[in-house]
């Protein structure tokens, strides 16, 4: 049951983060509009309260536990495979969480955003009945809201990275397919070992919803992973690389992972709910530097092609997906080239190192 629990631990480091309220942010105020700036480049992450979803995202940890509780065989036919596709389900023990291919223990349902606003037209794929059973009443209200919330973070950092009006929202416009997806997590109890091993998120922005304890950060320029306490009511945002590319790495996609969840707590199953904004498929991940100063500035004393991969939004997804999958393991090298920004997350430290 994602109902049952006990209270997060006071003993264990903690990642104090900043609170933003969405309303007000939504409202324009501009002191929380800087206050977000400056978790986005200071830290990347931070706590978003007043986000009005809480009713969908309630909703979302239901039918997470509907459909990961269905029987093994019946989930397998929505596995998402080995080619690096993204949408479907992910099955438990099918990916690696290190270079030495240490297999991952949980197992997560991803929902396309294009599935959930075609609906009932199928964009990408067909999902199991407990997921359709529930499409109009949970998901597309979860994801239309979590858009929603994104697509006002986002609007603020456009504003603070002095880009033209609209240069990044027109990046995520739904007129071509996109990664974007709502996910569900289930991580069994009693673990010892990384159920997501370190990484940094592909995409622009994540909206996560946390009960129990377990997700860890190593904040920007440190060597010690703190847990980051789930605080009622309020979700976790973070920046994820296809952000921290365009903006030439002035705001942080830090890395994080999901352990086992503190103290008493690691006795119980534990569900997580986010939501992924990712670019257009077609959107090239480079940064922004011909359409803002302060980019620019930043760039130039950047290695060359640090932030220009080029590659495109939905080649960057795949190609980390099929690194990570075990079957297509070749080595330790297959798990350097399912990274991301991580190297530029570990080196550009706020506290300098
Ligand atoms: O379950 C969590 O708290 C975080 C999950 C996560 O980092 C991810 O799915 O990318
Ligand atoms: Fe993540």
């Amino acid at each position: 049951m994602p109902g049952l629990t006990a209270p997060f631990p006071d003993d264990v480091p903690v990642h104090p983060l900043p609170v933003i309220d969405y309303e007000l942010l939504r409202q324009g105020d501009r002191q929380e509009a800087y206050k977000l700036w400056t978790a986005g480049t200071e830290q990347g992450f931070w706590y978003l309260g007043n986000h009005g979803v809480d009713e969908e995202v309630n909703g979302m940890f239901d039918m997470g536990a509907e459909t990961l509780d269905l029987p093994l065989e019946e989930k397998m036919r929505f596995e998402q495979g080995d080619s690096g596709d993204s949408f479907g389900y992910k099955a438990k023990g099918t990916i690696q969480t290190d270079a030495n291919g240490t297999r991952d223990n949980v197992e997560f349902l991803n929902i396309a955003q294009d599935d959930a606003q075609s609906w009932p037209k199928s964009t990408h794929r067909t999902y199991p009945s407990t997921v359709t059973a529930r499409m109009s009443s949970t998901i597309i209200p979860f994801v239309q809201k979590s858009m929603e919330v994104n697509m006002t973070m986002l609007a603020v950092f456009e504003r603070q990275l002095g880009l033209p009006r609209g240069e990044l929202l027109r990046l995520h416009s739904q007129e071509g397919p996109c990664g974007g997806e709502a996910r569900c997590v289930k991580t069994p109890p009693n673990q010892s070992t990384a159920g997501i091993g370190a990484h940094t998120d592909f995409g622009t922005l994540t909206f996560l919803h946390n009960r129990l304890g377990g997700l860890q950060v190593l904040p920007p320029g440190s060597q010690r992973w703190l847990y980051i306490k789930p605080l009622p009511g309020h979700a976790v945002c973070n920046i994820g690389d296809a952000l921290s590319i365009f903006s030439g790495g002035i705001l942080r996609s830090a890395l994080h992972r999901v352990m086992p969840p503190p103290g008493a707590q690691s006795r119980f199953e534990r569900y997580s709910v986010a939501f992924f904004t990712r670019p257009r498929n077609s959107v090239v991940l480079r940064h922004l530097g011909q359409k803002s100063d302060m980019i620019a500035r930043t760039i130039a004393k950047a290695p060359e092609s640090e932030f220009d991969t080029g590659t495109t939004s939905a080649e960057w997804v795949a190609r980390r997906i099929r690194k990570l999958r075990l079957k297509n393991r070749q080595g330790p090298e297959t798990w350097y080239a399912s990274l991301g920004t991580e190297h530029i997350a570990r080196r550009t430290g706020s506290s300098g190192a």
